[in-house]
């Protein structure tokens, strides 16, 4: 009898080699070479969420906008979207999923410092409106090592602007030992040159 943890399991097992799909594509993109080592370094955390169907008197139940502070993002959902993405004009943007296998991979703020800033973590909310409960089971991706600009990104017209992320310690500075207000831009504020 399969039990939550198990299948908790399996699933994160399969999410994280579409993780390490992805992450190869972006690699290959920028023509750099490294994505083995990268992916030998990744460490997962997978968040299981629900949001209940909001009651008469809620118009704004869901989630607060945010960036995520992983390297990508990997969702996937039942029937009940929500989930919305605020583009560079500042107009958020909802997605309507038709296919239970589809995913949304979404960039996130390592990813936006590895690159120096050609991909945008994307910052993104929840907005609940249906008569349906919302599961979202998230797949977040984070390296264990120091992560470094690779060399073939900086030229003239890409200086570098941030210095080497320690993804542990970003993770941990922003939850445990940043009590002060939250940054405007959270990686700006810890790695920003
Ligand atoms: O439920 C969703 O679709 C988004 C979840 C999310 O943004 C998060 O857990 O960081
Ligand atoms: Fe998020």
């Amino acid at each position: 009898m399969n039990n939550i943890s198990e299948t908790v399991q399996a699933y994160s097992k399969k999410a994280s080699k579409l993780n390490e799909v992805i992450v190869r594509m972006v690699f290959d993109s920028y023509g750099v070479d490294k994505y083995e080592s990268h992916n030998e370094s990744t460490n997962y955390l997978l968040r299981l969420l629900k949001y209940g169907e909001p009651t008469e008197n809620e118009t704004e139940v869901g989630l607060p906008p945010h960036e995520d502070m992983s390297f990508i993002t990997i969702l996937c959902q039942n029937h009940v979207n929500g989930l919305e993405i605020k583009t560079k004009d500042g107009d958020w943007i909802g997605f309507e999923l038709t296919s239970p296998s589809s995913f949304i991979v979404m960039a996130s703020d390592a990813l936006t410092v590895w690159s120096i800033d050609s991909v945008r973590s994307c910052t993104h909310r929840v907005v609940m409106s249906g008569k349906a409960t919302r599961y979202t089971a998230g797949l977040f991706s984070f390296s264990s090592k120091i992560l470094h600009v690779p060399e073939k990104l900086i030229d003239q017209q890409h200086p570098l602007k941030y210095k080497p992320l320690d993804h542990v310690d970003y993770v941990d500075y922003f939850f445990s030992k940043h009590l002060g207000p939250r940054p405007d831009c959270r990686y700006k504020a810890y790695c920003g040159i």
